[in-house]
């Protein structure tokens, strides 16, 4: 769904990316609207005659035209901060469906979300539940709370985006949640109405996830039994994506079985996917300028970088890149790499490609934590992004000039 061959020319929905390549220019991100539909769809279709919300994860793509796309799907938002509920805001989407995690919220932050109304704080420590108490009796308003547990298991995931082990900065230990719930539910300005977790990115083992549900649900029971009752358990995102051969739970059966364990419970369902949602909903054109023979390596050297897309230099990701038509070029071993200067720059390693100056490549799966992460390093323009729609596209982000990376700055006054 939405990115396809068609006799070796790659199609965004019905267009062809050799056109909009020439249109829009490179490197260019485009997304396919149906395609995150249906992504969410699948949530939705899951979850059905189950009192639930998704809320989408800003982080994993924030474009405007996106949070719109699935705010008229019905999804709620996961944010992490007051720029992305701004963003949730100028979307469209509605701030009673918003959930706010992350271990620093600012006061000002909170007051904002207060003043809006939103669904939920999934608040990460005992400092913060004491400051949002502070920050919500000064507007004369009660916080509703989940309180983010970490439940110490190993999502079996890249180091750097596992968050449920004992050692990592989120959430707190469910004797510690406890304990918060418990104090939360004295406290005249809060409103302790849920339990959440979020245990890492990339998941493709539900067991991990089912344990940490099991352990929310020993926390639920006990609470109830204390007349504290718990309405909604908000189960965070992280289901993984097929970037190469991986194997991840398909949505379906990660929902049968969380709504299998929750048995009678009375219990609303949150989920926060970002990537599931996003990643296979993208891709990134960009254009091999020159190549270059060495001893040890043939380079193919593209207008796209590190600073476009950081996922293989970071985590070494593997992301799949074709060639967008068919080519005469023989096939060989390509390191794809990019105009940034540092040696970690590259975008794939050892690919066999049919390729030669002027071919336009496209980096499969990148709708997820691709343009969101990019940056100016080297002072290069943020690229353009567009939005598939049918036959149809929209430039729904306009590729950076010069101009706008300088904005802001100033010379010496002498
Ligand atoms: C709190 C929280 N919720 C949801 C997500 C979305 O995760 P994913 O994109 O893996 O679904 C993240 C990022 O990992 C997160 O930190
Ligand atoms: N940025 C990560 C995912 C981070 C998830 C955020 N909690 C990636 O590209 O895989």
């Amino acid at each position: 769904m939405g990115f396809s061959y068609r006799e070796g020319r790659l199609f965004a929905e019905e267009l062809d990316c050799e056109t909009l390549a020439e249109e829009y220019g490179t490197p260019c991100y485009l997304y396919s609207r149906a395609a995150m539909e249906a992504a969410l769809a699948e949530y939705h279709d899951a979850l059905s005659g189950c009192e639930h919300l998704v809320c989408y994860a800003v982080k994993a793509n924030s474009n405007l035209a996106v949070l719109d796309t699935l705010a008229r799907q019905g999804a709620g938002f996961d944010i992490v901060s007051v720029g992305e509920l701004e963003r949730v805001l100028a979307a469209g989407g509605d701030p009673g469906k918003v959930v706010f995690s992350g271990v620093v919220k600012r006061r000002e932050e909170m007051h904002r979300a207060l003043e809006l109304g939103i669904r939920c704080f999934n608040v990460e420590s005992e400092a913060e539940l004491e400051v949002l108490q502070e920050v919500a009796a000064a507007l004369g308003k009660r916080a509703p709370v989940s309180v983010r547990v970490n439940p110490d298991v190993d999502a079996g995931t890249h180091p750097y985006i596992s968050t449920g082990l004992r050692e990592n900065k989120f959430g707190v230990a469910t004797d510690v949640a406890m304990k918060l719930l418990r104090h939360g539910k004295t406290l005249p300005n809060i409103d302790v109405i849920g339990l959440d977790c979020h245990i890492g990115s990339q998941l493709t083992d539900m067991a991990p996830l089912l344990e940490s549900l099991r352990q929310l649900l020993v926390m639920v029971d006990t609470l109830e039994a204390e007349g504290i009752r718990i309405h909604h358990l908000d189960l965070g995102g992280g289901i993984g994506v097929r970037y190469k051969d991986e194997e991840p739970p398909a949505i379906a059966d990660y929902i049968a079985a969380v709504r299998k364990a929750l048995g009678d419970r009375k219990l609303c369902l949150v989920f926060e996917p970002g990537r599931s949602i996003v990643a296979n909903a993208g891709v990134l054109l960009t254009r091999v300028h020159y190549t270059k023979e060495t001893d040890a390596h043939s380079f193919a050297l593209v207008d796209a970088a590190m600073n476009d897309f950081i996922r293989p230099a970071l985590y070494q990701a593997w992301v799949d890149i074709q060639t967008t038509a068919p080519s005469e070029e023989p096939i060989r071993t390509w390191n794809i790499v990019g105009p940034v200067c540092e040696t970690g720059d590259f975008l794939g390693k050892d690919r066999d490609l049919a390729l030669a100056p002027g071919t336009l490549l496209a980096i499969h799966g990148a709708g997820a934590y691709g343009f969101v992460m990019s940056s100016n390093y080297n002072t290069r323009p943020r690229a353009a992004e567009v939005m598939i729609d049918g036959s149809s596209s929209q430039l729904v982000r306009e590729r950076e000039s010069i101009g706008d990376l300088l904005r802001g700055e100033h010379r010496l006054r002498q």
